[in-house]
């Protein structure tokens, strides 16, 4: 049985870290809503309860009832958590008279205690908080003051239970992450036996069971995720596995060549379909960006429907689902709000009548890499920079047309294959070019041209959710802004996008 630690998670902007932080540590977790807790089983270890947006004394406050849990097992209260466990239990917690948010310095008040025995004395902690503890139920025991704040760490008499006032899964807690091992492997007594090669050999085998002699189809993109269900999917049913890679028409340059042939050498059964021009068919005359994204998804449903028509006996749709999506689909406050409707292929069970698998659907990004990398996936599609499932029709702002298409792809090339040449490309999280519905004056061997502008966009993230534009060598970008212009007919001025997410997203529809 694989042993865990689960986060009851009340909704912090952190949950995600202190889950990837235990991972780091080669201890499997999972992350659980506050109102919708497992009943912990025999696998399950200790808990952490997360941060929250919340004060306790809201009237919304979260709740869980820590009956099954508390005395129990081992639990780790983190801000909100350790906030939660005092005022529950008799303590009080009031607005402090300075909010708190940034580096303090902690102090131990209990030496040898097992949380915090092998910290240095004044080590520095992240602190995010406006509340405080002003005092602690009878048999709590401090542990560890700030100058500021007395109750910064306490455990409960009697009790594998700790509270922490502060953030140790955040980086600029030093010795945060020494923490959490005190915790998950001391304490709780966590082997650290969580690996790639773990993870692989349990999922193929739990895939075998649940597949047996069925057949599986996958949607392909020639991306990471995707690409590493696949080759774990097929290291477990081999060729009952069936992928479809689509060329919606509005991929990179040579992509559905060049994907294809690398999906070869993996030795996976791709059928690739070209359904281009109907989706430009589809698309001509529409530029509202939330029609345009919703015709291609309905018609990569329609084109997948129609392959899978000519298949037989296939009962099961596998996703390159990740742990964010199912995070994000499942958090605390709801669905978030939609800022754009991503293309998936979510729709497609309800009509086709398939059975959901999702090999990925509890690893993070850099997890799916590593087990990629394992798996022996080509190291070219491991670090590829995300593309999103609409490709360039959303970068193309406005009507799509095959000219456009065409212009772009050629100015995409020629930034990609830069940053390839020059090293910069592993520097960079996501890169892309905008084609702008924007014509300007300018003069090219002494006539007046109006042509097209595009605007380069290269970020750094790690999850996608907040970025920031890279400060690329000025060298490099007049190369890539001559080169576009020299080469590709039909644009004349080169922008660079200097936007941050927030507020401005990646793509530019
Ligand atoms: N051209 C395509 N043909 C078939 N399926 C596709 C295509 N593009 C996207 N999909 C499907 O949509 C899913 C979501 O795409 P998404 O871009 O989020 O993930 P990915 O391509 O696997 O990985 P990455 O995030 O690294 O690009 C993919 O996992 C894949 O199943
Ligand atoms: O598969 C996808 N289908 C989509 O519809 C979609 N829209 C955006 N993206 C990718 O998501 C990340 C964040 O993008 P935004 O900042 O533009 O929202 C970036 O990596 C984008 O490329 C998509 N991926
Ligand atoms: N980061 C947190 O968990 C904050 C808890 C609570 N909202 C406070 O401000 O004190
Ligand atoms: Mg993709």
């Amino acid at each position: 049985m694989q042993e865990k630690i689960l986060i009851l998670d009340f909704g912090s902007q952190y949950t995600q870290l202190i889950a990837r932080r235990v991972r780091e540590l080669n201890v499997y977790c999972e992350i659980h809503p506050y109102n919708h807790f497992p009943q912990p089983d025999e696998s399950v270890r200790g808990v952490i309860l997360s941060g929250s947006p919340y004060s306790v004394r809201d009237a919304q406050a979260p709740q869980a009832d820590l009956s099954a849990i508390k005395g129990r097992l081992p639990m780790l209260g983190v801000c909100y958590g350790a906030q939660y466990l005092s005022q529950q239990f008799g303590g009080e917690v009031r607005p402090s008279a300075t909010r708190e948010y940034g580096r303090a310095i902690l102090s131990k008040v209990v030496a040898n205690n097992p949380l915090i025995a092998g910290l240095s004395d004044r080590t520095q902690v992240w602190m995010s908080h406006g509340d405080t503890i002003v005092k602690i139920p009878e048999n709590y025991r401090i542990i560890a003051s700030t100058d500021t704040v007395p109750v910064a760490a306490f455990q409960i008499e009697g009790e594998q239970t700790w509270g922490i006032q502060f953030h140790p899964e955040v980086y600029h807690s030093t010795e945060g992450k020494q923490l959490l091992k005190h915790f998950v492997v001391d304490i709780c007594g966590c082997r650290q036996q969580w690996t790639p090669d773990s993870f692989i050999e349990s999922t193929v085998r739990e895939l075998r069971d649940k597949i047996k002699g069925d057949k599986v189809l996958l949607g392909l993109s020639g991306g990471v995720d995707s690409s590493v269900a696949a080759e774990l999917l097929h290291k477990a049913v081999g060729d009952q596995l069936v992928c479809i890679f689509v060329d919606m028409g509005l991929l990179r340059k040579d992509e559905f060549e060049s994907v294809l042939k690398s999906y070869e050498s993996m030795g996976l059964n791709v059928i690739g379909v070209r359904a281009g021009d109907k989706f430009l068919a589809d698309l001509a005359g529409v530029t509202d960006p939330e029609k345009k994204r919703k015709i291609i998804g309905r018609d990569f449903i329609e084109v997948f429907d129609a392959e899978a028509q000519k298949l037989t006996d296939v009962k099961w749709l596998a996703q390159g689902t990740i742990y964010p999506d199912v995070i994000e689909s499942i958090s605390v406050n709801g669905p978030s709000a939609t800022i754009k409707s991503h293309h998936n292929v979510g729709g497609l069970p309800e009509k086709m009548n398939l059975k959901i698998v999702e090999p990925l659907r509890l690893l993070f990004k850099d997890e799916v890499r590593r087990v990629g990398r394992q798996l022996n996936v080509p190291a070219d599609i491991l670090g590829r920079h995300p593309f999103p499932g609409p490709g360039l029709g959303i970068r193309i702002l406005g009507e799509v047309t095959a000219e456009k298409v065409r212009i772009l792809q050629e100015a995409d090339k020629i930034f990609i294959d830069g940053l390839k040449e020059s090293g910069l490309y592993d520097q960079v999280w996501q890169a892309g070019v905008m084609l702008l519905p924007v014509q300007s004056v300018g003069v090219m061997g002494d006539e007046r041209t109006y042509e097209n502008c595009v605007a380069l966009r290269a970020v750094t993230s790690t999850d996608g959710m907040t970025a920031d534009w890279v400060h690329l060598p000025y060298d490099f970008l007049a190369k890539v802004s001559n080169d576009i212009i020299n080469r590709v007919k039909g644009i004349n001025r080169v922008v660079y996008d200097i936007s941050s997410k927030p507020p401005a997203t990646i793509e530019w529809e």
